[in-house]
């Protein structure tokens, strides 16, 4: 059964428990495996992997592919069975070999997708007596009725309806198109709660935390007066908070939903994801039944929003050039022949023939295989993950990486360094505060977010956080969430007569010192003066946060806002110092060397993002802030990002901002991050990367995962990008140079002789055999010289080389009609076969002398495909083949002649090859 969730009138969280059978502490791990049977495993539709027959269905959707069964349509319906016949073969087999080279990548990369495959925490009871327990679980494993927790940066798993909500905001983008945050909370939680306490029969006491002086151990029902707080850390919401006691649960903001809402605000949706705050929400929906599934066929779970990236512009640019190019050449042909020749429609096979012979198709299977083969390696190297194979190509393009510091350069595991008051003099009473603040913002999140500042602080204060623990009571939290730098925990002091209900609330904040000591209640020079010492820590490397403290009336119902944050009095700072990565120096001078520029995007301070840099070898230069991007435009923008290294105090829009600037300036732009906050700047990115142990959110939206902690492996990535992009460049420039040479020479010699200078199937059976060498590219191993530099496939570029080399090509065959009309009087069947021949050795030549080679020698298949190539075009004109296909041996005197023309071309291949190359290096 799956319950309608919209039906559901906003307060009935018993009618919902009871419907979906279960209660606030979840399953039994009996009840969620017969479910599983029942609802099937929690995977969109359109998610599951692809089989080997939709695959090579796929396959048949490529422009190339089409444009041949269209010829071969047209083929059948003139009878020409032969043609018709190969060009089933061609499209069989290129569709087959394309299949199996996804099939192959799919299987390298299966076990490391294990190691990224998103989680969900789940409460579940192993007997139905037995206490309720919280256990990550496969996303796939999720069944209606299981209750889910969730935190910043979680991916919604399945369609949720919200048990309870602290602060919670979420990102709709997949399901609305709406792309701010959405607010999302209980909103009767009286109701729900007294509904929870009367859903005991079935589910029993939820499993909350034991809050330390607040009052319950595991308590027995949310309606008890344990607390219960909620916070909206962002912007303008109003927050609430309930403390121990009578106080009872509300929340309120006054954030206006965005008129695109998709749903009621207690609902939460399978394609969304976390951005602040926590929540225990019911599964309601799952696999098929979500809404995203229904709503939106196809899409991801929170995954990027695809645009098109460098290698569809580049492969499309290619692709729709050659197709037009194709359409035009087989009624050229015929023109041609009908205008010159008087020939009528016998000449449409031929045409047909050329037009065929001018495809690259198996360039879909150059392009798998090469960056199957690469993306293959990698996850056998047990380091990276290329989530979508077409980004092994965009890593190799890159020439800028944007790197989030903290996390990424830096360890994010920071330790206390000192806690220091406004004069700089060590101050135990200011790491005291702070460790107020950090207990109770992790205390009052539910569940509890891991945050590494406020973990070292906790670290640091040792024994002391329990005598805060004892001492105060939290009432109120508003926590840190993506632009906004600080945090605030409300708290009373238990016993205290002075701090009773209706006496004094105390605000303990820390956070950025800018934003802290602007809520300060100080002069001018005093803040100044205290920002220059923050500065000049931060300029030690140290992260900094600044502490300050406000005594407020009690609120009856402990709501505080954002609002409440003024007029603080200022108690000190705390610096921890954050160790950089162990490879990340090495990882950034090698990109370097790569012709890949870094800039570092950070919401950290300017001094701290400085240092840092200066660790691990860049140059910071001047650093550039969030709050100076906000004051320029878009065009103002672009050439500042050009220049700068270091962005710091970034919010996640202005780490998208950089990037999008970056884009727009004509760089192929890498985000590097692991964070909430990064997640604006991933999709921005031509291809986004993420660490393994980056937020769900970031993983799912990152189009590349480093599964190693080695900074490095991301060069090799780079490196194998690179190179499958030199072979597939190297299969284009030698497949088009020599088709279009062939086409052009077979145009001239239509016009010359009397007679078609190779017959259709002569066409096509040269195209097969050289269509199955060039696969051989694939596995090629480029010369440094292409992995020095970013690669990119430039479709001018290489309208370039093969004009220059085509026109070669041309050139070459021209000189065998003469020297096969010269020396045998120009009969017909010795004529093709002497084509034939010459035709396949040129291009075995072409593939030796204008791959991107390497200089450690031909590879093995390589040099399989060419010699291959050359013994067929010597041997099938003389075998029983030969008249078969109308061909007959040559005189000795042809193949004299033919070396003449082969040893001609190869020198002027090796000449135009280094004119060309030069001429490219000037340029550059
Ligand atoms: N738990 C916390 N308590 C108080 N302030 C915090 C806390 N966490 C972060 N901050 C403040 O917010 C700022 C921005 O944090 P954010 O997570 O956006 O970026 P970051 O971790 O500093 O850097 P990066 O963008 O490189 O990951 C921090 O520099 C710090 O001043």
């Amino acid at each position: 059964m799956v319950w309608a969730p919209e039906g559901g009138p906003a307060g009935s969280t018993l009618q919902t428990l009871r419907e979906l059978g279960s209660g606030p502490r979840g399953l039994t791990e009996d009840e969620a495996e017969r479910r599983l049977v029942r609802h099937g495993a929690n995977t969109l539709p359109g998610r599951r992997p692809a089989g080997r027959l939709r695959r090579f269905g796929r396959g048949l959707r490529d422009p190339f592919t089409a444009v041949l069964l269209c010829l071969g349509l047209v083929s059948a319906a003139l009878a020409s069975w032969g043609t018709a016949c190969v060009i089933t073969v061609l499209v069989t087999v290129s569709c087959a070999l394309r299949t199996a080279g996804e099939h192959r990548a799919d299987r390298a990369a299966a076990a490391l997708r294990e190691l990224i495959a998103t989680t969900a925490t789940v409460r579940r009871r192993p007997a139905p007596d037995a206490p309720a327990v919280h256990r990550e679980l496969p996303v796939d494993e999720l069944v209606p009725g299981d209750v889910v927790l969730l935190g910043p940066g979680d991916l919604v798993p399945a369609d949720l309806r919200l048990l309870r909500a602290t602060g919670l905001t979420v990102h709709e983008a997949a399901l609305t198109g709406e792309s701010a945050p959405v607010d999302k909370r209980v909103p009767d939680l009286a109701a729900g709660a007294g509904a929870l306490r009367a859903a005991g029969g079935t589910g029993g006491a939820p499993a909350l935390r034991v809050l330390p002086g607040g009052g319950g151990d595991v308590a027995p029902a949310l309606a008890s007066a344990t607390p219960t707080a909620s916070a909206v850390p962002s912007g303008s919401g109003s927050y609430s908070g309930s403390g121990s006691g009578s106080d009872s649960a509300s929340t309120s903001t006054s954030r206006s939903a965005p008129a695109s809402a998709p749903g009621p605000a207690h609902l939460c949706y399978q394609g969304s994801s976390v951005v602040s705050g926590t929540a225990t929400g019911v599964v309601v929906a799952t696999g098929g039944a979500t809404r995203l599934s229904g709503a939106l066929p196809g899409a991801g779970r929170g995954g990027r929003e695809r645009r098109t990236s460098p290698f569809d512009r580049s492969v499309n640019g290619i692709a729709w050039t050659l197709v037009r190019f194709m359409l035009l050449t087989a009624p050229l042909v015929l023109l041609a022949g009908a205008l010159l020749r008087g020939r009528g429609m016998e000449t449409l096979p031929f045409a047909v023939a050329v037009a065929v012979g001018l495809t690259p198709e198996m360039l879909p299977v150059v392009v798998t295989a090469a960056l199957a083969r690469g993306a293959a390696a990698l996850a056998r190297g047990g380091e990276v993950i290329v989530r979508r194979l077409p980004a092994l190509h965009d890593l190799g393009a890159v020439d800028v990486l944007c790197v989030d510091k903290t996390g990424t350069l830096t360890q994010d595991r920071p330790v206390l360094d000192r806690a220091v008051d406004g004069d700089g003099a060590d101050a135990p009473d200011v790491l005291h505060w702070a460790a107020v603040n950090a207990l109770w913002t992790l205390q009052l999140a539910e569940p509890p977010v891991p945050d590494a500042l406020d973990e070292a602080v906790l670290d640091a204060a040792g024994d002391a956080v329990l005598d805060a623990s004892e001492e105060y009571e939290g009432v109120a939290a508003l926590p840190c969430a993506p632009g906004r730098p600080l945090s605030t925990a409300v708290v009373r002091r238990a016993g205290d007569p002075r701090f009773a209900l209706a006496g004094t609330h105390l605000l303990v904040v820390k956070g950025a010192p800018e934003e802290v000591l602007e809520r300060c209640a100080l002069d001018a020079p005093e803040r100044e003066r205290l920002l220059r010492r923050a500065g000049a820590l931060a300029a030690d490397g140290l992260r900094v946060l600044a502490v300050a403290r406000a005594e407020r009336p009690a609120r009856a119902h402990g709501t505080y806002g954002p609002a409440d944050e003024h007029g603080l009095e200022f108690t000190g700072f705390v610096a921890l110092r954050d160790a950089v990565a162990p490879t990340a120096a090495e990882a950034l001078a090698v990109l370097a060397d790569r012709g890949v520029e870094v800039k570092v995007l950070t919401g950290d301070h300017p001094g701290t993002a400085a240092r840092v840099c200066r660790e691990l070898g860049l140059s910071p230069g001047e650093v550039v802030t969030g709050e100076r991007l906000d004051a320029l435009a878009d065009e103002e923008l672009a050439p500042l990002a050009a220049r700068t290294t270091v962005f710091a105090r970034c919010a996640p829009e202005h780490k998208a901002r950089v990037v999008r600037a970056l884009r727009a300036g004509g760089r192929t732009a890498g985000f590097l991050g692991d964070g909430v906050n990064d997640l604006a700047a991933l999709r921005e990115a031509d291809v986004g990367v993420c660490p393994l142990a980056g937020v769900d959110v970031a993983r799912e939206a990152a189009d590349v995962v480093l599964a190693s902690k080695d900074l490095t492996a991301l060069d090799r990535a780079v490196v194998a990008g690179r190179r499958s992009t030199g072979n597939i460049s190297a299969y284009l420039r030698i497949t088009l140079s020599s088709n279009l040479g062939n086409v052009v020479a077979m145009l001239v010699a239509g016009l010359l002789l009397p007679f078609l200078p190779m017959l259709p199937a002569q066409v096509l059976v040269q195209n097969l055999f050289f269509d199955a060498a060039q696969l051989a590219l694939a596995f090629d191993r480029p010369a440094d010289a292409v992995l020095r530099r970013p690669a990119r496939l430039r479709p001018r570029d290489l309208l370039r080389f093969v004009t220059v080399f085509g026109v070669l090509n041309a050139a070459a065959d021209v000189a065998t009609f003469a020297v096969l009309t010269l020396s045998h009087g120009g009969a017909e069947e010795a004529f093709h076969a002497g084509w034939f021949t010459e035709n396949l050795l040129t291009q075995a030549m072409v593939m030796l002398l204008l791959r991107a080679q390497g200089r450690r020698g031909v590879p093995g298949p390589v040099r399989l495909a060419t010699t291959a190539l050359a013994v067929v075009g010597l041997l099938l004109p003389l075998s029983p083949l030969g008249p078969v296909l109308s061909m007959a041996g040559l005189p000795a005197l042809s193949y004299g002649l033919l070396a003449g023309v082969l040893a001609l071309y190869g020198v002027g291949l090796a000449v135009a090859r280094r004119c060309y190359e030069a001429s490219a290096a000037a340029a550059a």
